[in-house]
């Protein structure tokens, strides 16, 4: 002992003590530095409980339990073995869960052979090299697995100093919509929407079948896939199971984020998925294939109830694939979803929030006066809201902790942040470099917002609030829409940002995009437009439009509207209190605009005020008009519902000049 003061010992010696140890805790039971490991990691507690008789039955339950548990195992083993089965070979692989760099499940590996049963000793002369080999499936790991697997075998793939997973997608940072495309048989003919302005682009089964099998073999070629079994919609009558297949940890902790995540218990009993997607991530299309105009294709075969993504990373992708699948689905079921946040106040009132990408959606739902139940997706039921998802995505360039404190401390361990750029020495991220995209994103579990509702379902909305973030700086920062204006501006679904921040100054991109999100409608959108009118005439909902973009002039000459300013006007809608207030209506859009909203200066709510260049106001603003009338010109000779009254109304809403 090399201490300056012996150890008090109050214990009488014996013999073996006669070496003087410096802990008092009794040593490990290890020989080999393998055995200390193997000692480090117990067993996960069986989900189900052990269930059946007294005392005397005990032993027998027991075996009868761990039988179940075989028998349930050889079930999920068989299930997935059949998602990854080549159509013309028309059997599974052989797969096998666990990672196959872990001896201790690699020794487990010959016994828990699957499916695929008949195999042999000697090949048999069809059979191929795949079927001779396992495919190991890494089935829903925990986070702290998925950051394993990730930081081991992915580029890219840090540890911040909060504890999130710094990722990177790859060439992709963001979504491809050009290189979407949907099944186009019989039915989906009928049923969905085509053509000009359509975001669904056609495809044949044969062409769909010629990617799955590409993604299928790509999959099964892999030492391992990641496999998550997890739930979209909290509305329990309308749960939809899905199945997401991929090459990458970084897939599959976003998903385990974004989807709902089921219990160890409704994981038993998940069975065979509604809907399967399967991410060959970098493996790109075959570019001979017809229908394939890059090597990125993202693949809906609704009849199929299958999505294959080849040549993109983006994880993005998977979230709004299914929330496609979605906008088919429940429309078929009376039921609306929404490409809209959604949260409700203390007293039960519920505000959906509209918009198209980087309007504020996520930002603005997130209160922390409010409880919210989602940023992103939601279902309209007769029963109220459901979202969509279990978790939330929001953009964080430029992220600062004092305006968005709850985004801020969601990003911790558990949460992926994508393409962000931090110090290489302490890995604090730098939310204002733009180096690998603008497009920087950070994927959570809702819950790691502290006032989530969960489960994440509320009652039937009292206020639409549509977002647009207006870079001519025109649109007044808060305006009341009658309901016709309502359906005019959700129809429209107008945005318009600045691409590239960088290169000086660039011109406002007016982009229309129906129903506010129309790369992900199956149907017509009217048909959505329909079903919303309905439910907010129903419910007694008011609709606002709520200008998150410039003031004072345009893009370069303006600023942004305050995020503090806005938040003062989403007070004052969920209160009440804007209901209540003096209106005066502005010129061309013929827009109700308050006189005042507490804390926001008066002088800011009518934009004409805040430009002094008043010629170039009215220039900007004549043009924003022509704008929105002649992207409203295609929808001119569409039914809106059953009444034509509705449809007249919705069009004399526009803007008059
Ligand atoms: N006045 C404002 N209102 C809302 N967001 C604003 C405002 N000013 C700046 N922002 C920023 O705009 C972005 C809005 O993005 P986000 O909420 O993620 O959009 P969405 O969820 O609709 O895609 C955030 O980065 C937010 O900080
Ligand atoms: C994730 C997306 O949505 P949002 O920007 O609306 O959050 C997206 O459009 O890819
Ligand atoms: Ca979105
Ligand atoms: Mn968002």
């Amino acid at each position: 002992m090399s201490g300056n003061l012996a150890k008090i010992d109050t214990r009488t010696k014996r013999d073996d003590e006669e070496i003087c140890h410096d802990d008092s805790a009794t040593p490990v039971k290890a020989q080999t530095i393998d055995e200390l490991h193997s000692l480090q990691m117990k067993k996960s507690a069986p989900s189900t409980p052990i269930k059946g008789g007294g005392a005397g039955s005990a032993r027998s339950s027991f075996d009868s339990a761990v039988s179940d548990q075989d028998h349930r195992n050889k079930q999920q083993l068989q299930s997935i073995s059949a998602s990854l089965a080549s159509l013309t070979r028309e059997t599974g692989p052989k797969v096998v869960k666990g990672d196959p760099a872990s001896t201790r499940k690699a020794a487990e590996t010959p016994k828990l052979s699957s499916h695929h049963a008949t195999a042999t000793a000697t090949p048999t002369p069809n059979i191929s090299d795949s079927s001779l080999k396992f495919t190991h499936i890494l089935y829903n790991l925990s986070p702290a697995e998925l950051y394993e697997q990730a930081i081991k075998y992915e580029k890219g793939s840090f540890i911040t100093s909060s504890g999130a997973l710094a990722t990177l997608s790859g060439a992709k940072t963001g979504r491809s919509p050009r290189d979407k495309r949907v099944v186009k048989d019989e039915s989906t003919a009928k049923e969905l929407w085509w053509g000009k302005g359509s975001p669904n682009i056609e495809m044949d089964e044969q062409t769909f079948l010629v990617n799955r099998e590409r993604a299928v073999d790509y999959l099964c070629s892999l030492d391992k896939v990641f496999v998550n079994d997890q739930y979209l919609n909290w509305d329990p009558n309308h749960r939809i199971k899905v199945r997401i297949v991929s090459a990458r940890a970084y897939h599959s902790l976003f998903m385990h984020n974004m989807c709902i995540r089921p219990t160890p218990e409704e994981l038993e009993d998940f069975g065979t998925p509604d809907f399967t997607i399967y991410n060959s991530g970098q493996f790109p299309c075959n570019r001979y294939t017809h229908y394939m105009t890059s090597s990125t294709s993202i693949d809906i075969n609704l009849a199929r109830r299958e999505m294959v993504i080849l040549g993109t990373q983006y994880a993005g992708e998977m979230k709004k694939g299914l929330f496609s699948l979605m906008h088919y689905l429940m429309p078929k079921r009376q039921i609306l979803s929404l490409h809209s946040g959604c949260n409700m106040g203390k007293d039960g009132d519920v505000a959906l929030f509209f918009g198209l990408s980087g309007t504020g959606k996520t930002t603005l739902s997130t209160d922390h006066n409010r409880y919210l139940i989602g940023d992103d997706e939601h279902c309209w039921s007769e029963n109220g809201v459901s979202n969509i998802e279990g978790g939330c995505y929001a953009k964080c360039i430029d992220l600062v902790r004092e305006k968005e404190p709850d985004i801020w401390n969601a990003i911790k361990f558990g949460t992926v942040v994508e393409n962000v750029v931090f110090d290489e020495h302490t890995r604090e991220v730098d939310y204002s470099d733009r180096s690998v995209s603008e497009n920087t994103r950070a994927a959570y579990p809702i819950e790691y917002i502290p006032n989530a509702k969960i489960p994440c379902v509320g009652p039937h909305p009292k206020n639409v609030i549509l977002l647009a973030c207006d870079a001519f700086g025109v649109l007044p920062p808060v305006s009341k829409l009658s309901l016709a204006q309502t359906m005019y501006h959700f129809i429209s679904g107008y945005t318009a940002l600045v691409a590239g921040t960088e290169d000086g100054i660039k011109e406002p991109q007016a982009t229309f995009s129906a129903c506010f999100g129309a790369a992900f409608i199956m149907l017509h959108p009217t048909k959505y437009a329909a079903m919303l009118a309905e439910k907010m005439k129903k419910h007694g909902a008011t609709g606002w439009l709520v200008n998150t973009g410039w003031s004072g002039g345009r893009y370069g000459s303006g600023n942004r509207i305050k995020l503090a300013y806005t938040r003062k006007i989403i007070d004052a809608i969920h209160s009440g209190s804007l209901l209540n207030a003096d209106y005066s209506k502005t010129e061309v859009f013929g827009l109700e605009i308050p006189t005042v909203v507490e804390g926001v200066p008066s002088e800011i709510l009518d934009p004409v005020n805040t430009w002094s260049d008043k010629k170039a106001y009215n220039d900007n603003l004549l043009n924003l008009g022509g704008l929105f009338k002649r992207n409203f010109e295609v929808f001119l000779n569409h039914k809106i519902g059953t009444d034509n009254k509705l449809a007249e109304e919705i069009l004399a809403a526009g803007p008059r000049f």
